[in-house]
């Protein structure tokens, strides 16, 4: 199942959800415009009416009101009356402002929440051909993107373009000829710009790709900074995240100077048509009727219609960043869904059975080939193989990591697919070897943030999964924070902290997956009697490579490249020749 794509179609649908904002705030923003239509009209025809002493609407209509009075107070009343209009325009605009944030807010949260629903739900196989990196640079730096276009275009798009066109009017009734002049030039100095916004898209892909690419390397150098100063490989790690830094610089740089360079070419253009405009207008006051004040009018309409013009040009460069965060994040939204059913595994008692059982990670290169057991309610199985012969994807398969590629995988009967697979996980406990755990506290790490699960619980746990006395030496007790990835605790006892979160879990069956690897034979020992009462019950599927762990298995399968090559117990495997016997020869070296 794939999540719907963004599109614009979407974007305006999803926008659309608000409507009533969305009319209120169109509503507020027509009035704003209505506000400051008049605003670069009043004082200009003061120059008609007072300097040059041609009386008419304003001068009437405030003898009208107030009587006659002295120039200084005509101009006096309109210089207030257009201060007044700016103020209340201004008080409009920021709650147009405020109704569309809100809109464009709601949008980005949605589109956000899809994204991680989506990759809530995404396979394992799919997650893994894309760096985590990439993905949180997706959901912040993509979905800002596209908040900015949004914003621009709820709010700005329609005032602006009514903006024009209400101006247009007034122009067109001030003077046809210049009106009509203005009206023409503007589509064409867009048509311009959209050109050169393309030129700014490609340039700010660039840096975004650059962006990613450093993002993701430098994430993984940090993150296993012991790893390459154990292998005394600093100077290899760090110049090359140097050099990813540099191609950001590059690309910045590109796309800096350039975006600027022709954001201000049409600025220019601009200025340029003003002054021919300018031009026209003193002409036509000199070889028509078009009185001086009017002319100063039109001069000021054209100052006042920068501003919309500039963000409809402005919004088609927020339009080509927003189409390549749309491609980016659609990439997330196609990555495929974990298959899952509808039905539970309703029993605690789980029988698994694997029929002909084939899983490929690349497509072609089978890495389990033709596997067929029986796994019975509270029988213990051991899974003992070389490394590399496909253990631990096997156990994968089984706990609902990964989708088999081919064959049959029945839990209690029921296909895997039509299982949900958050109740497959739920009965189904996987013990890694090498838990990675948060950087919080060992309560968080062991109830995984289910707060239900009482310090009691917790404690126990711990008991029996023999960290107790760890626990004791810590000066938080449940409260110590582990390091990131658990850092500050010793390989065996992140184990122990793994199985101490499966005890809380309680699942039906319990894998094992060399989750013993990092202990001493004494501890395990010890962790394997006080594991006894618990797992009694349970189905437990080992995977070890000691035969102490997996002699008492029921059954015992010996995996080599992928098949299943011996399976019975430990008496009746070691009387057979085999890879079995050598695994017992090689115990015994
Ligand atoms: N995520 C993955 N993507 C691609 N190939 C993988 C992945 N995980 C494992 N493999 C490949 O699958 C094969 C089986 O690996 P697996 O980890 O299942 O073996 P194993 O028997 O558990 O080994 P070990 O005893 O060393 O843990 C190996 O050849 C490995 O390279």
């Amino acid at each position: 199942m794939k999540t719907e794509q963004i599109t614009l179609k979407r974007l305006f649908a999803l926008i659309l959800k608000k409507r009533p904002a969305l009319v209120y705030g169109q509503l507020l923003t027509l009035l704003g415009i209505l506000v400051s239509i008049p605003i670069p009209l009043m004082l200009p025809v003061m120059v008609d009416e007072i300097l040059l002493n041609k009386p008419a609407f304003f001068v009437n209509n405030i003898d009208s009101i107030f009587g006659g009075t002295t120039p200084f107070y005509y101009i006096a009343i309109v210089t207030f009356g257009v201060v007044f209009l700016r103020f209340i325009y201004y008080i409009l605009g920021v709650i147009t402002t405020k109704i569309f944030t809100k809109i464009s807010k709601h949008v980005t949260f949605m589109i956000r929440a899809e994204l991680l629903n989506h990759l809530k739900t995404t396979s394992m196989n799919e997650y893994e051909t894309i760096g985590s990196g990439a993905i949180t640079a997706n959901l912040v730096t993509d979905v800002n993107t596209l908040d900015t276009f949004i914003m621009s275009s709820v709010s700005r798009f329609v005032a602006s373009v009514l903006t024009l066109v209400a101006v247009g009017v007034v122009m067109i009734a001030i003077d046809p000829i210049l009106g009509f002049l203005i009206l023409i030039i503007q589509p064409l100095i867009m048509l311009l710009s959209k050109n050169m916004s393309k030129k700014v898209g490609a340039l700010k892909k660039e840096e975004n790709q650059k962006i990613e690419t450093f993002q993701n390397n430098t994430a993984e150098t940090l993150e296993l900074f012991g790893q390459i100063k154990a292998s005394n490989k600093e100077s290899y790690f760090f110049s090359n995240a140097i050099k990813d830094a540099k191609e950001i610089q590059n690309a910045s740089n590109e796309y800096g100077y350039k975006s600027v360079a022709y954001e201000r070419l049409s600025y220019t253009l601009f200025l340029v048509i003003f002054e021919l405009l300018r031009a026209s207008g003193l002409l036509l006051v000199a070889y028509s009727d078009l009185s001086i004040g009017m002319m100063f009018a039109m001069f000021g309409y054209i100052w006042f219609i920068m501003t919309p013009v500039q963000d409809i040009i402005s919004m088609q460069y927020s339009y080509a960043s927003a189409s390549g965060a749309i491609k980016r994040l659609n990439k997330i939204l196609s990555l495929e869904q974990e298959l899952s059913g509808e039905k539970k595994i309703d029993s605690s008692e789980v029988d698994i059975s694997l029929k002909n059982l084939s899983f490929s990670y690349i497509k072609g290169k089978d890495i389990l080939k033709d596997i067929s057991l029986d796994i019975k309610a509270g029988s213990k199985i051991a899974l003992i193989g070389a490394s590399g012969s496909g253990k631990t994807t096997l156990a994968q398969i089984i706990s609902g990591f990964y989708e088999k590629s081919g064959g049959s995988l029945k839990y209690n009967g029921e296909d895997s697919e039509t299982l949900e697979k958050s109740s497959v996980r739920e009965k189904i406990f996987l013990v890694l070897q090498m838990p990675i755990l948060f950087n919080s506290t060992l309560r968080f790490n062991i109830s995984m943030g289910d707060e239900s699960i009482t310090d009691e619980q917790l404690l126990k746990a711990l008991e029996i999964a023999e960290l107790k006395e760890m626990m004791d030496g810590m000066p938080n007790a449940l409260d110590t924070i582990v390091g990131h990835h658990g850092i500050r605790l010793s390989g065996g006892q992140r184990q122990r902290l793994s199985i101490a979160r499966m005890i809380i879990a309680n699942p039906s069956v319990v894998v094992f997956d060399e989750s013993t690897s990092a202990l001493d034979v004494h501890t395990e020992a010890k962790l394997h009697v006080s594991l006894q009462p618990l797992l009694k019950s349970k189905t437990v599927i080992t995977i070890a490579h000691r035969l102490s762990t997996v002699k008492n298995a029921d059954t015992i399968y010996v995996l080599d490249a992928g098949t299943i090559v011996q399976r019975g117990t430990h008496a009746e495997l070691e009387d057979e020749e085999g890879h079995y016997l050598e695994f017992i020869k090689n115990q015994l070296l």
